[in-house]
């Protein structure tokens, strides 16, 4: 492994919403191609780079039930449009030549492979990108939450968290134009100020497990090598 690197194993969080980039709905082709380029480098400095990717730019249970769909199918809709983000990020990725395996928590035979943290972890020791798609196999979860559990079961040394802003703030970045940047936050200091980092059953999964939280913009180039260098970029919560 390079020496400049601060993280052996990373889960990496994506946003569905984030990927959507410049398009009106689903993904914008440029947005992969730089986040396959950025996992490239992380991969090729030697770290292990485990994927949980979202579905908000496809569908989101909760928005499906404001209209009247039970909540259960929603969330199971959600779910599998992470496995379509995820289909879309590991052809990408592997039209990169890094090798990637898409595993889902919901298996789709000859499509994706069953989700198994003991073959993820040796498929990531040997240097492939693993894509663990379909959130937690639960309604009522987030992929935040499954960010944070897939971490925590394939020992990742923090859970990274790219969303649209540049880390957590002390008030929504987009709503109030006072807010400040945090560069460190201790998890009480988040619960107790009420910060919007990830839903808080995800965040407390988290803090319970010791696992570090780290959030960078998707959108700025370069943000997440910076991170992983431990440099100052986004936010650190541990
Ligand atoms: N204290 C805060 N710090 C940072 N972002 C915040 C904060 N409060 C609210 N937000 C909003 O949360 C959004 C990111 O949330 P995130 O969980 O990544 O989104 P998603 O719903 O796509 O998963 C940002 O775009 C920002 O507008
Ligand atoms: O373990 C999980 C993860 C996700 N979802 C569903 O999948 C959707 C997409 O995930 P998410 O909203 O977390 O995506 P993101 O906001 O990161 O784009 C959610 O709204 C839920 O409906 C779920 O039911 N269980």
């Amino acid at each position: 492994m390079s020496s400049d690197v601060a993280y052996k194993r990373i889960l990496l969080k994506l946003s569905g919403e984030a990927l959507e980039g410049k398009e009106a709905f689903g993904i914008d082709p440029d947005v992969l191609q730089r986040m396959s380029e950025e996992i490239g480098e992380l991969v090729k400095a030697g770290v292990q780079v485990g994927l949980v990717i979202g579905g908000g730019n496809i569908f989101r249970g909760a928005k499906l039930a404001e209209s009247g769909m039970n909540r259960v199918v929603g969330d199971h809709m959600g779910m599998l449009a992470t496995v379509m983000n995820g289909l879309a990020m590991r052809d990408s990725l592997e039209r990169n030549s890094i090798k990637t395996t898409l595993m889902s928590a919901m298996p789709i035979q000859g499509i994706t492979t069953p989700y198994s943290w003991m073959e993820a972890i040796s498929r990531l020791e040997k240097g492939e990108v693993v894509i663990l798609s379909a959130g937690t196999g639960n309604p009522f979860f987030t992929t935040d939450s499954a960010a944070c559990l897939r971490g925590i079961e394939i020992q990742a040394d923090a859970v990274i968290k790219g969303t649209k802003v540049d880390g957590v703030y002390s008030a929504d970045p987009m709503k109030d134009p006072d807010a400040v940047l945090y560069h460190e936050l201790s998890y009480k200091e988040v619960v107790e100020k009420e910060l919007k980092v990830m839903d808080l059953s995800a965040f407390i999964l988290a803090r319970d497990h010791k696992m570090p939280i780290m959030v960078f913009n998707m959108n700025k180039k370069g943000a997440l090598m910076k991170v992983i260098r431990g440099e100052e970029e986004g936010t650190v919560i541990k």
